[in-house]
């Protein structure tokens, strides 16, 4: 019989399509990961901004977990938005029930400037969920809150990146520097050493979802067996090459290219 990896998301949708839960179905399925996913809440939202958002019931989001874990193979999964104290208790309990590497993208804002968590539920992300991550991708502002103090340069990522995995008990931090001027570079602290990815800034108003993306895209690796350096360089060249191919759609900021590293979109595109 035929072996496939398995990939899980569990957070918001976006229907515009860029980010969110749909960002990370495009994202393992492009990867050849088969993906699965569970709904934490209906956002209404498009390239411009977040219209409005429907969290769903402790009860229903508890279903579709056991939904997976009683059914479904989980070779990696990955959180992104969890609005509220409720449904991370739940997915914090639920996380017991399942043995393998766990990717969260702390998703507090988004793109747009529209918050996508509560305020004092933030503590509660830091507190419970963080010590059960194998890997925690936050962006400079979600890593201000996450460490508590300003992020202004590179040394200051990886110091705070160190702070994510002694202090905060990660099994593993990648602070991303694409709100940082500059190059674009992040560093990953795995408890033991730094490695630092990095590639040019592309000069693309598009790149709504890339966080989504490159988290999903890191957990489809995982899902397939790869050491957690090797997720994220590839992960990096893939989220790279969908912000080079990233579309011009919608008024805001457009969406990255999820299918950029297919063969005929090179050649259409270059
Ligand atoms: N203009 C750019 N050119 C190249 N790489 C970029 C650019 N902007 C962001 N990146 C890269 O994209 C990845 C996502 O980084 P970013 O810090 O923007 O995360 P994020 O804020 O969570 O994403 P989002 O923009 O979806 O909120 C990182 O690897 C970052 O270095
Ligand atoms: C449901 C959901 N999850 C995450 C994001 C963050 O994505 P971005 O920061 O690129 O807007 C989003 N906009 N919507």
């Amino acid at each position: 019989m035929r072996k496939v990896s398995c990939a899980l998301t569990i957070a918001g949708t976006d229907p515009s399509g860029g980010a969110g839960i749909q960002a990370d179905l495009k994202t393992f399925q492009e990867l050849k990961s088969y993906g699965m996913s569970v709904v934490t809440s209906v956002v209404s939202q498009n390239t411009t901004g977040v219209k409005g958002a429907h969290h769903l019931s402790e009860n229903f989001l508890l279903s579709q977990l056991k939904a997976i874990s009683e059914d479904m193979p989980v070779h990696a999964l990955k959180t992104g938005m969890i609005a509220n104290k409720s449904m991370m208790k739940v997915i914090s309990e639920w996380l017991g029930e399942v043995d393998a590497p766990y990717v969260m993208d702390p998703v507090m804002v988004a793109q747009s400037g529209d918050p996508l968590i509560e305020k004092e539920d933030q503590r509660y992300l830091k507190e419970y969920l963080v010590p059960k991550t194998s890997l925690v991708t936050p962006n400079i502002p979600e890593t201000e809150v996450l460490v508590g103090g300003e992020i202004k340069t590179e040394a200051d990522m990886k110091e705070a990146a160190e702070v994510i995995v002694r202090d905060l008990g990660a099994g593993a931090a990648l602070v991303k520097g694409g709100h940082l001027n500059g190059r674009a570079v992040d560093f990953l602290y795995d408890g033991k050493r730094f490695y630092e990815f990095e590639s040019e800034r592309i000069d693309s108003p598009n790149t709504h979802g890339t966080g989504c993306t490159y988290s999903a895209a890191i957990t489809a690796y995982l899902s397939q067996g790869h050491a957690l350096p090797q997720a994220v360089k590839e992960a990096k060249y893939f989220v790279t090459e969908a912000i080079r191919h990233s579309f011009h759609l919608g008024k805001g900021s457009g969406p990255t290219n999820h299918f950029a590293l297919r063969e005929e979109v090179f050649n259409q595109w270059l």
